[in-house]
């Protein structure tokens, strides 16, 4: 297993623990890069009381040293602030004070018997056998989102390294959507949008949508959803770019890429729906509208044009040769080939195609409401409203964070077992001499003229084209 992560922790407990192990030696790290991505986890119209208590701040507190990592298991932690108010309903060692506490009515020490419609409560609780319906919601809440954030955070710090950049933006909340910004391209292929422009703007937005009129429209939508004690999901959808060719493989069901991707993305709570590229619209399209033509220019060989504007690898060396494999910043080092559109959304047969990848997820609504739904007592059966502490009235941007980690992560799972190395100086060797092989790759077939003179079969032929690997005409 190239990347494993172990998460653990209660929602009101003492705090999240992460455990990372697979990331490579000399990889810069510092919690100052993990902590961006908490606080951007933290916002977001429609969150509920908790997120005025918590303020997320990682302790690296093993795996890295001086900055760099180890190459041993990178351990996080992530106290929760809210710990101090649940102290004894939530404390590990059994409660000597319970019964008393339980006569003074401190609430949070009696026990949950009215499943919540929606959560693990009564799923959980007949399974475990729990007769406080506590033991499954603490760790089933989304409050476990942060460690898997942190932990992404890494994978992120990776990833950037090879000039790839991890984005969401929320296309939907309730009934107010966008469509997609990123699948339909100009003429010449030419990429639809400016990553860094569409990032600025989704940072901008309370709703992290970067259509500024849907924006606003989203926030009311939910504002109004909360006025009636009601909730709201969504849709958001994550772009990839600057990846490589090559990440995950057609040779077995496990190692297909989108199918890691999805599962990944679904286990992500209140996920109910991932779609790749076109997702479900392409079931109603005919193929010639749904699968992307193939072109080809030469990658830009160095010395003789400008380096390509995009942010592309940190490393000068790697730079260099995935702009040589025809790295762009938009699409990843892919020998020169591009697409015209991307209804692929980056993957093919399990494999990325260069193009960048684009994940959508479905958000169902939150699922414990001011106004409960009816539910039934866990222990004896009466009917009853549903238990309500506080909650989120919408969570859609918050979940678009976490999937940049999910993806993040899965990813960097991919990329280790394709470029693999114990230190970071490895995998960049690798990551260069799979770009120069990928540089090397396309022979320009000659000239119709010049190969029937020379007797061989015309272009178009079978063979019309075809590379012949390891040399280098240039
Ligand atoms: C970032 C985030 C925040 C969430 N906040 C809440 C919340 O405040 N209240 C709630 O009932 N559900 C919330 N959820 C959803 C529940 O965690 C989720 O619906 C529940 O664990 C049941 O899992 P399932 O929906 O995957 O079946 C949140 C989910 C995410 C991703
Ligand atoms: C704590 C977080 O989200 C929580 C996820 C959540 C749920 O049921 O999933 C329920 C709420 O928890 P609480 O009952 O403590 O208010 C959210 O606040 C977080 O995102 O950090």
């Amino acid at each position: 297993m190239a990347l494993r992560l172990l998460t653990a922790g209660e929602s009101h407990g003492p705090g999240l623990v992460a455990v990372l192990e697979g990331v490579p030696h000399g990889l810069p790290l510092t919690a100052a890069d993990i902590d961006r991505d908490l606080a951007r986890r933290q916002r977001g119209y429609g969150r509920g009381g908790r997120m005025k208590i918590e303020q997320d701040r990682v302790r690296i507190v093993g795996g890295v040293r001086h900055g760099r990592t180890l190459g041993s298991p990178i351990a996080l932690w992530i106290p929760n602030r809210d710990w101090e108010n649940w102290s004894r309903a939530m404390a590990p060692e059994p409660p000597d004070d319970a019964a008393q506490a339980a006569a003074d009515g401190d609430w949070r020490l009696e026990p949950v018997t009215r499943p919540r419609p929606g959560h693990a409560d009564l799923a959980g609780a007949l399974k475990y056998g729990a007769r406080d319906i506590r033991d499954v919601l603490e760790r089933a809440s989304a409050r476990e989102t942060a460690a898997r954030v942190a932990a992404g955070a890494v994978a992120r710090k990776l990833l950037g390294l090879f000039g790839i950049r991890i984005q969401s933006y929320v296309l939907r909340i309730g009934e107010v959507a966008i469509p997609s910004p990123v699948l339909e391209y100009g003429e010449d292929g030419r990429p639809p949008v400016d990553p860094a422009a569409l990032e600025e703007a989704t940072e901008a937005s309370p709703v992290r949508c970067p259509d500024p009129v849907a924006s606003e429209r989203m926030v009311e939508a939910i504002r109004t959803a909360g006025q009636a004690g009601d909730t709201l999901g969504g849709v958001f959808e994550i772009l990839v770019t600057g990846v490589p060719v090559g990440l995950g493989s057609h040779a077995s069901g496990d190692r297909r890429l989108e199918g890691r991707l999805a599962g990944a993305l679904m286990a992500l709570n209140a996920i109910k729906g991932v779609e790749v590229g076109l997702g479900f619209a392409a079931a109603a399209l005919p193929g010639s509208r749904v699968h992307d033509p193939i072109g080809f220019r030469p990658p830009r060989r160095e010395g003789t044009e400008p380096a390509p504007a995009a942010p592309g690898p940190a490393h000068p060396a790697a730079r260099a040769a995935a702009a040589r494999a025809g790295a762009d910043g938009w699409r990843g080092p892919a020998a020169g080939f591009f697409r015209y559109r991307n209804g692929a959304g980056g993957i093919e047969g399990g494999i990325t195609n260069g193009e960048p990848l684009v994940l959508r997820a479905a958000m169902k609504p939150i699922a414990t409401l001011r106004r409960p739904l009816p539910s039934a007592d866990l222990l004896t059966g009466e009917p009853f409203a549903a238990h309500h502490e506080r909650s989120d009235i919408c969570a859609v941007p918050a979940a678009a964070v976490v999937g940049e980690a999910i993806v993040a992560l899965e990813l960097a799972a991919a990329w280790i077992e394709k470029f693999g190395g114990d230190s970071v100086d490895d995998m960049l060797r690798n990551y260069i001499a799979y770009c120069e092989r990928l540089a090397a790759w396309v022979h320009r077939a000659p000239a119709p003229e010049a190969s029937r003179a020379a007797g061989s079969p015309p272009a178009g032929g079978s063979q019309a084209g075809a590379p012949t690997p390891g040399r280098d005409p240039r």
